[in-house]
């Protein structure tokens, strides 16, 4: 049994997988985390192993200390990944789009990928059906969006997501929930539509925090799996445990 961790940059996300299959999920933030793992570990004696991608900060405790029979395995720059890297600067790309790049390439082999991750960042991960990674975008996500504007001007208030249908703001928070929820989805799309363009099919995989919104908004078709970036950790492991 193994335990696959992904530290964004605000939550912990986990799954356990028994080989292929999808036992349990948690979702947490960092201040709790020792206890979460404790009780994680607890309530399966099973696991074994611990896959980690973290782009997130340090965790202020050591996870070897949380049980002497799990072996933790930390994705790291040094690892072997399933795709060809292209990237100008490997060594400062994220592991979470490395491991979204290794799902991508594993479960959808052989034909041009697209990756978005909508988390705090918006990431465009693109992988060729030669499995050559290229690289994409970065962007902020929804709250990210939402701070800034509020936090970088004087008058604008700090507003939260909604699922907002409005087209053209009326009012001051109106407008802000239209220049933020239109602009994210007017960008996707806009991106997607930029790579059809370029490549005839290509297959485009939606994941992250705010995965089913995006999906009922966006005019593109897309594979919609909010756990995309879990299931490429653990898709990842087996890969690595065969190839090492
Ligand atoms: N309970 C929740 N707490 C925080 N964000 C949530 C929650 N539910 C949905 N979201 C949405 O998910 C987004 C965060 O996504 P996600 O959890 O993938 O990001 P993350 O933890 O920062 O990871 P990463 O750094 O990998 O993007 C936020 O923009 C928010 O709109
Ligand atoms: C872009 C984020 C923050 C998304 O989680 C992460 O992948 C990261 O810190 N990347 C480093 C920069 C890069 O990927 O080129
Ligand atoms: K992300």
């Amino acid at each position: 049994m193994v335990l696959v961790v992904d530290i964004g940059n605000t939550r912990i996300k986990c799954a356990v997988y028994e080989v292929n299959t999808y036992i349990d999920s948690f979702v947490f933030e960092d201040s709790n985390a020792q206890n979460k793992f404790k009780n994680i570990f607890t309530t399966y004696p099973k696991i074994k192993d611990l896959v980690v991608s973290s782009v997130g900060k340090e965790l202020d405790f050591d996870l070897k200390s949380l049980s002497k029979s799990i072996t933790i395995h930390v994705v790291s720059h040094l690892d072997s990944f399933p795709f060809q890297n292209k990237y100008a600067t490997p060594k400062t790309l994220g592991i979470d789009r490395m491991i979204l790049a290794s799902g991508a390439t594993l479960l959808y082999p052989k034909q041009n990928r697209l990756v978005i991750d909508a988390g705090t960042c918006i990431t465009y991960d693109f992988i060729d059906e030669n499995d050559h990674y290229w690289g994409g975008a970065i962007s902020p996500g929804f709250r990210l969006r939402y701070e800034s504007l509020h936090q970088f001007t004087a008058k604008l208030p700090l507003l939260t997501f909604e699922e907002s249908e409005i087209f053209f703001g009326n009012s001051t928070n109106e407008s802000i929930h239209a220049g933020v929820v239109n602009g994210l989805l007017y960008e996707i799309d806009g991106f997607i539509d930029g790579f059809k363009k370029q490549y005839e099919n290509f297959t485009i995989i939606l994941t992250g925090g705010d995965t089913v919104f995006l999906a009922k908004r966006l005019k593109n078709t897309i594979f919609a799996n909010s756990n995309f970036l879990l299931e490429s950790l653990n898709q990842y492991f087996q890969y690595k445990i065969k190839n090492d």
